[in-house]
């Protein structure tokens, strides 16, 4: 675990003051959200049952966290803060970048002074390999980057083969001989590549995309995190650890690209809701994932599935293992698509707040991967045997959808202002 990952707040603070929630209180061992609208949605995503206020009917609930005992830190009068804090607290900073950059050069959103011009062509190969290594893995979003302005697109690339490579450590071919000094090695890689002292060229890509725009380092460091995570671990207690996981291995890429991709100049979001949906994107995409791949996970001896939520349900790994579909199955996996859908469905109302060349790849990410939830639902929960997937003509079917909708104006209502 990163120690910048864990923070420790004392009991009875008021989590508005430092984390920037506006809406949400702590109270003792239990997150207290006074706001309707916040209450309902954390409640159900976060699959906790929200309490009624003593006078109001939704003013105050009360998110009951069942494993509080495992949260108490090292002293009487503090307690570990749950992941979504955590993670909140990337996103305040990631987003507090932005607006600074807002602030200080609202017409500029590249500065164009760091390129070095004696090293332009090996940096603009770099980019070619990145742009290359793009469109061998993910097709479909590289296309969409060609929407986008040749010095965000190659940006994207860069960013997004920093992640491959990544995910590469734990599930690529050398998989089995990675150990955590090697992950060791890749973070200070990246330390170094942050400092402008990049170790290859496709790091050399990299280094240039963040002394161009204001990406943070912590989502890179986090994503290291992640796959720690995957090396140390198997099992998820609660939806609490999984969401960190999720947020390690996937949200990170969403708060890494919107720095790149824009904020629309005439959007009226705060930066924090933008980042929030985009966040919002990976985790949805993440959990659609692990449905997707129960089956092939619990062969590789790995259930990421809420234990908690299982156990309720009257479920155990040993009915994963056995993979039959039973109502009980049945009835939990409707409600784990319904929560990946509610992330999916937050991540929308952020679409429209990116600039708009960079819309039309994100939205048609978004519908191709949530279209995996209806095929889950259509192979009756079969998710065992059967790999959901959404065949091409769906896919094709999806691209002039998701750019008609990126052409769409903003909605009247914007994105709650944090
Ligand atoms: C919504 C707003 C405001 C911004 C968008 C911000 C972005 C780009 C978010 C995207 C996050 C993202 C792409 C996360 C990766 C999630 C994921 C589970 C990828 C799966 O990758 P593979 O493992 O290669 O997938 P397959 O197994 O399906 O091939």
């Amino acid at each position: 675990m990163s120690v910048a990952l864990l923070w420790v707040v004392s009991p009875n603070s008021q989590l508005s003051n430092c984390f920037g929630f506006a809406d949400s209180v702590r109270d003792g061992s239990r997150l207290i959200y006074s706001s309707r609208s916040v209450c309902r949605e954390r409640s159900s995503m976060f699959n906790c049952r929200p309490k009624k206020g003593r006078n109001q009917k939704w003013n105050a609930c009360a998110i009951h966290v069942p494993e509080i005992s495992s949260m108490v830190a090292s002293t009487a009068d503090e307690i570990a803060v749950s992941s979504e804090e955590k993670v909140y607290n990337v996103v305040l900073k990631q987003a507090a970048l932005i607006k600074e950059q807002l602030r200080s050069s609202p017409d500029l959103d590249v500065n164009p002074d760091l390129a070095l011009p004696g090293n332009l062509g090996l940096l603009s190969d770099a980019y070619d390999r990145c742009g290359e290594v793009c469109a061998e893995y993910a097709k479909t979003f590289y296309l969409g980057t060609l929407l986008m302005t040749p010095e965000r697109r190659r940006a994207i690339w860069a960013i997004y083969v920093w992640c491959r490579r990544t995910d590469e450590l734990v599930d690529g071919p050398n998989a089995s001989h990675i150990t955590p000094t090697a992950l060791d090695r890749w973070e200070s890689r990246l330390e170094d590549l942050f400092r402008g002292r990049p170790f290859d060229m496709l790091d050399a890509a990299l280094s240039d995309t963040v002394a161009n725009y204001r990406v943070d380092i912590q989502p890179f460091r986090d994503m290291i995190e992640g796959m720690r995570m995957d090396l140390r671990k198997s099992r998820y207690k609660n939806f609490d650890e999984l969401y960190l996981y999720c947020y390690n291995v996937a949200g990170t890429v969403g708060l890494m690209s919107v720095p790149v991709m824009g904020i629309a100049p005439e959007s009226k979001a705060s930066p924090v809701s933008v980042f929030d949906a985009a966040l919002a994107l990976g985790i949805a995409n993440q959990l659609t994932n692990i449905l997707r791949d129960v089956g092939e996970d619990a062969r590789r001896g790995r259930v990421y599935l809420p234990q908690d939520e299982l156990a309720q349900a009257g479920l155990s790994d040993d009915d994963i293992f056995a993979g039959k579909v039973t109502d009980k199955w049945r009835r939990f996996m409707k409600s784990q698509i319904k929560r990946a859908r509610m992330f999916f469905d937050k991540a929308e109302k952020g679409v429209t707040e990116l600039n708009a060349a960079s819309r039309w790849p994100v939205y048609a990410s978004l519908l191709l991967y949530r279209q995996i939830l209806d095929e889950i639902e259509a192979n009756d929960y079969n998710n065992f045997t059967k790999r959901a997937y959404v065949n091409k003509a769906k896919k094709i079917a999806a691209l002039p959808i998701a750019y008609a909708r990126s052409l769409i104006p903003r909605s009247k209502k914007p994105l709650t202002k944090v």
